[in-house]
């Protein structure tokens, strides 16, 4: 367990590093100097009370925004200044927004769209897509395995606006699967899910991403506590704790904040 202060064995083996990572909003602070050490196959969840600053952290890894101060490294790059897009070509990626999945378009064309878009930088897509032919079979390769990992290929050729619910957000979580990242961050991906779905989720998540590096913003405390190897969380900004389930929830500075009595 580590305090406020930073992570335990910040080591240089960490594959997704931040340091002194703030941001601010005119006066007031939303993340405040936080230093994170996400080793390689790591999952580890961001837990904390409302406006705790999950989503502004989720934002500065993702590229969404950029930090008042501090730093980002993937992989030993420094990927501060980096755009999002060029975050994804570096092996980072987060989940899509819901409105990111094209209704008009199949399951399958939505996994191969993402699938393609990872394979290509964007001016030479069409033409590296059709002058070679290996190319094509990996896509294709990719989105054959990614269907059938979110268990969709039942519903492979349906029109994503035709998707339950909570198909839709398997769906924007093969999404990320298809451009292969190394690291998946995650933003509430249960969220608005019935007990049922919420599970089936918790189940492909628990599937699909064991070889991943996963960051992971969550409610949802059963999940986190399930999932994670190890739980920062964060209050005001900054990191109140990190460590194990099991350390996180036996923390009194964690009860306090957020958990209110919750045992593993
Ligand atoms: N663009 C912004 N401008 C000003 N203040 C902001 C902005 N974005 C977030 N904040 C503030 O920063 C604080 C942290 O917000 P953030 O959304 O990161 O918290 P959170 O932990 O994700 O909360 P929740 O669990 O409610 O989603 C909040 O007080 C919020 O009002």
């Amino acid at each position: 367990m580590t305090d406020g202060a930073g992570e335990r064995n910040p080591t240089d083996e960490a594959l997704l590093r931040t340091r002194g990572l703030t941001k601010r909003f005119g006066e007031f602070t939303a993340v405040d100097g936080v230093d994170l050490a996400i080793d390689r196959n790591e999952f580890r969840s961001i837990i904390g009370p409302n406006g705790a600053g999950k989503t502004t952290l989720f934002n500065l890894i993702s590229g969404a925004m950029r930090p008042t101060e501090g730093s980002i490294h993937l992989a030993g790059t420094d990927i501060t200044d980096f755009t999002p897009a060029e975050r994804v070509g570096a092996n980072l990626a987060r989940s899509f927004q819901l409105t990111t999945v094209f209704n008009g378009l199949s399951v399958r064309e939505n996994v191969r769209l993402a699938a393609q878009s990872a394979r290509f930088d964007e001016m030479s897509a069409v033409k590296r897509l059709f002058s070679d032919p290996e190319n094509l079979e990996g896509i294709n390769r990719r989105t054959d395995t990614v269907v059938d990992q979110l268990g969709l290929s039942d519903v492979a050729e349906i029109q994503a606006s035709d998707l339950s619910y909570g198909e839709r957000r398997r769906l924007e979580v093969g999404l990320v699967l298809a451009t292969d990242p190394e690291v998946v961050l995650l933003d509430e991906p249960t969220a608005g899910m019935g007990s049922d779905e919420t599970a089936a989720t918790m189940d492909l998540i628990e599937d699909v991403l064991a070889e991943k590096t996963v960051v992971l913003v969550e409610h949802n405390v059963d999940l986190v506590m399930r999932v994670s190897d190890r739980i920062t969380t964060l209050n005001g900004g900054q990191v109140v704790a990190t460590g194990t389930p099991e350390e996180v929830a036996s923390d009194d500075r964690v009860q306090e904040a957020y958990l209110g009595g919750y045992t593993v």
